[in-house]
């Protein structure tokens, strides 16, 4: 269970589904590193590009939930690197909803069937893009053979 959690981690670390979160709307004028950031501003984060930041992940383009296992790195928004919920007053309420249903449903999945790609198809072949939008979805259907478990 501790492996599995670390997946759902690296996949959303990787596929926020809200890749820009939400946007805010500065209170007051403010300087952040080199820019001015006027009153008023709409400023949009980033978490898509905040996950793949090579300051703050090792390999930040390779899938490895290993990187999950042994450090306190959660969703609730102290980790800055890490913010697929959004962080702060207006992040998402419905995080421990989310991880119960993703975990829930992910593991009766594993536990019920055996997963295989069909043909010769490799799980580095497969395309990992996503369709551009407020919200992502894969960009090409996953095609998988599902054989239940006896
Ligand atoms: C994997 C699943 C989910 C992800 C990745 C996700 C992500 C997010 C993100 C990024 C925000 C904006 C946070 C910000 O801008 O700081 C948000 C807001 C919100 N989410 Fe989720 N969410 C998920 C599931 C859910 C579920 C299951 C519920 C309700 C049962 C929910 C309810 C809300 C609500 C009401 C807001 C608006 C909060 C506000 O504006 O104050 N979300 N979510």
């Amino acid at each position: 269970m501790y492996y599995l959690k670390a997946v759902v981690k690296e996949v959303l670390r990787l596929h926020p589904p809200a890749p820009l979160l939400l946007p805010r709307e500065s209170m007051e004028d403010t300087k952040i590193l080199d820019y001015d950031i006027p009153k008023k501003c709409r400023v949009i984060v980033n978490a898509w590009a905040i996950g793949r930041h090579p300051d703050y992940w090792e390999m930040p383009e390779k899938f490895q939930p290993e990187r999950f296992l042994n450090n306190s790195i959660d969703y609730k928004g102290h980790d800055f690197q890490f913010i697929p919920f959004g962080v702060g007053r207006r992040a998402c309420p419905g995080i421990a909803f989310a991880i119960a249903t993703i975990e829930l449903l992910l593991s009766n999945l594993l536990n019920h069937f055996d997963w295989k790609l069909p043909g010769e198809l490799r799980g580095e072949d497969l395309n990992m893009d996503e369709a551009p939008g407020l919200t992502t979805r894969r960009k090409t259907s996953l095609v998988l053979i599902a054989e239940p478990q006896s």
